[in-house]
């Protein structure tokens, strides 16, 4: 198998065009793997992030063979208790084309630990997005995956329990099985409870064995509830922390249920780690389509001018899944759909969506220009948010469950599984455009997309030809997240014939079509993302403080005033109140058009 450093197709730094038929991405990192190519990185001054105290093994390579030692290293500046750092590097003269770069290629290892391993997401989402990005060569040479719970089971009950749950993508299918038991065969289990520091020792112990006296790099993935993540941490950190290389902890959501209860998560896990070690995820930033929104704006003339107040009537963030909260009632009831999807997916979309142009594609410039938009929004207001509850239903003779009929909810819950609300950004760019939010479940359909509704055309000369409905005929660009990705632009055009009447149609780049690759999972990304120390998609505290301070105020009002959800039927549209709401501000739903 090959290492990170011949598989340029997981990260490309190259600025020239990928083929469309490639699998290779644009890398973002100022670097984090083990191999760059200097031509790609004239002039010949780069800077690593690699292990700090790994210096004295960093020797470039010339025609595959170790010639020299570095000229000089610079600004090095450690970032974290241990040992995660950054290395300014200038390359001896003759190195100036041809060398490439090595940094303890052979001589560092990547163990991933999944902790609460046995749960639903380890089985759903984390192992096989494992065993895709091994399937594609994107992990490093030297790579061993721990699963780690309390559950008693063996390796080859973990490989059982594991093996049920992986795929090979439907374009990426030779060697499969093959594959599958490479990949298996480098899964491993501890069992242990998640406060003991001694069970976190045995994993040590463990790890080290595998790590076989190379530089130890060490992620782990907290796959557990909240209310255990700090003592994870705390002995995660003090028992099994990497000895001479990284450490990087992801956090699952949820990151607290209000300001307060974030804010402590935070400064607990900051006991035992630096903010840089910590991998807060939201996996709805790995997903393709809002990877894609910040090459969609800065990469085309077209949209950036129109991106503001002045084009641009409102812009309306909507996700819908067409099932209940089966079988996750007891999770869901202390957090509703307000906290569940609207505070973090839907409102990191908006901050990408709204931002403005990042100094570079670094991490932190885009983490400063989310963090600005967030802090320029204007915290939500009760009378701008409506909530509902789903009730049992009954289609075609099926009966569908309403909300309190799970076992794990009271009978008695408020708690939302619908909310739609209004949000402004107090900036120059947006002031007054109405940024909707709607996210349900056990609604008609599963979707998630952004919808740009954009002004009508002034002193438009085809009015007539339109009736009286004029926002039949504004522009709007669709941005479907999901199910089939796309994107497309609604216009107005001509029927073709000898009258004049006008037809709405979609300019549209529906991505099934125009590529036969399949989509990575977002957690596929993200995975990839933490290994390589790429932090662009995780959200930094700073970012979360903001989030939680522009929904906090009205969640305990909710909570408090013991509003009551507006009921609407298992599997229909959501509640009446969302249009009101809607009309209220001027615009109306996109979503809700025979044509969409
Ligand atoms: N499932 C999903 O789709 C999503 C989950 N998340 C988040 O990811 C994390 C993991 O989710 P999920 O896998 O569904 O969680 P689970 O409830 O399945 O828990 C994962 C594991 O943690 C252990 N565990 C469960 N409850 C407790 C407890 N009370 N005390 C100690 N250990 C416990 C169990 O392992 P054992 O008993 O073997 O120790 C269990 O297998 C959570 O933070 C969740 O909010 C986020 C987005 C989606
Ligand atoms: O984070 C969560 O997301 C899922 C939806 O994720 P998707 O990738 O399938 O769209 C949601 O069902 C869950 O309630 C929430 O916690």
């Amino acid at each position: 198998m090959s290492s990170l450093s011949s598989s340029t197709h997981c990260r490309s730094y190259s600025s020239s065009a990928c083929p469309a038929s490639s699998s290779c991405n644009y890398g973002h990192h100022r670097t984090a793997i083990s191999s760059i190519s200097l031509k790609q990185l004239l002039p010949r001054k780069v800077s690593v992030q690699s292990n700090t105290k790994a210096r004295p093994n960093v020797v470039p390579i010339k025609d595959g063979a170790v010639a020299a030692t570095v000229a000089s290293i610079e600004n090095e500046t450690p970032s974290n208790k241990l040992g995660d750092g950054l290395l300014s590097i200038t390359l001896p003269e003759e190195f100036k084309d041809t060398a490439s770069f090595d940094i303890n290629k052979d001589k560092s290892t990547v163990s991933i630990t999944v902790v609460g391993a046995s749960g639903d997401l380890a089985k759903k989402k984390i192992f096989p997005a494992l065993f895709a990005l091994y399937y594609e060569d994107c992990l490093p040479e030297h790579f061993t995956i721990f699963g780690y719970a309390r559950s008693k089971m063996t390796d080859a009950e973990l490989r059982n329990m594991i093996s049920r749950t992986l795929t090979c993508r439907i374009d990426k299918r030779e060697n499969c099985d093959e594959k599958m038991d490479q990949f298996l065969n480098r899964c491993f289990y501890h069992s242990g409870q998640y406060d003991s520091q001694n069970n976190f020792a045995e994993l040590d112990k463990k790890l080290k064995e595998h790590e076989g006296g190379r530089i130890s790099n060490r992620l782990f993935y907290l796959s557990i509830p909240p209310n255990i993540f700090t003592a994870a941490v705390r002995c995660a950190s003090l028992s099994a922390s990497s000895a001479n290389g990284w450490t990087r902890v992801i956090v699952e959501k949820p990151f607290g249920r209000d300001s307060e209860s974030s804010a402590a998560l935070t400064d607990a896990l900051k006991q035992y780690l630096e903010e840089d070690q910590i991998f807060r995820i939201d996996h709805y930033l790995g997903k393709e389509l809002v990877e894609n929104l910040s090459v969609l704006r800065f990469s085309n003339l077209i949209f950036e001018p129109l991106w503001s107040r002045q084009y641009i009537r409102s812009v309306q963030l909507i996700f819908s899944e067409d099932f209940g909260t089966e079988g996750r009632g007891g999770y869901f009831d202390n957090y509703g759909i307000i906290r569940d999807i609207m505070q973090n997916h839907l409102l990191q979309i908006l901050a990408l969506f709204a931002m403005e142009t990042p100094v570079s594609l670094d991490a932190e410039d885009i983490r400063n220009e989310k963090v600005k938009v967030l802090r320029s929004m204007r915290p939500l207001q009760l009378e701008d948010v409506i909530i509902g509850q789903y009730k049992s239903h009954t289609k075609g003779g099926v009966s569908y469950p309403g909300y309190t009929d799970d076992k794990t909810v009271p009978k008695d819950s408020l708690t939302p599984t619908f909310a739609a609300a209004a949000l402004f950004i107090d900036n120059a760019r947006w002031d007054g455009v109405p940024f909707l939010m709607k996210a349900g479940k056990a609604l008609h359909n599963k979707r998630a997309e952004i919808r740009v509704q954009f002004r009508h055309v002034p002193g438009n000369l085809y009015n007539r030809n339109f009736g009286t409905d004029l926002d039949q005929a504004t522009n709007e660009l669709v941005i479907r997240v999901q199910p089939d990705e796309a994107i497309y632009l609604k216009i107005n055009n001509k029927v073709p014939g000898l009258g004049m009447r006008l037809d709405r149609s979609n300019l549209n780049l529906l991505y099934a079509a125009r590529y036969s690759k399949e989509i990575p999972d977002a957690y596929e990304r993200l995975l990839l993302d933490a290994v390589e120390g790429e932090r662009r998609l995780f959200i930094r505290s700073d970012e979360l403080d903001a989030a939680w301070a522009l929904f906090t105020p009205v969640l305990k009002e909710l909570e408090e005033k013991a509003i009551i959800p507006e009921y609407y039927p298992y599997g229909s549209r959501g509640p009446v109140g969302a249009h009101y709401l809607a009309a209220r501000h001027n615009v109306r739903w996109c979503d809700l058009g025979l044509e969409q």
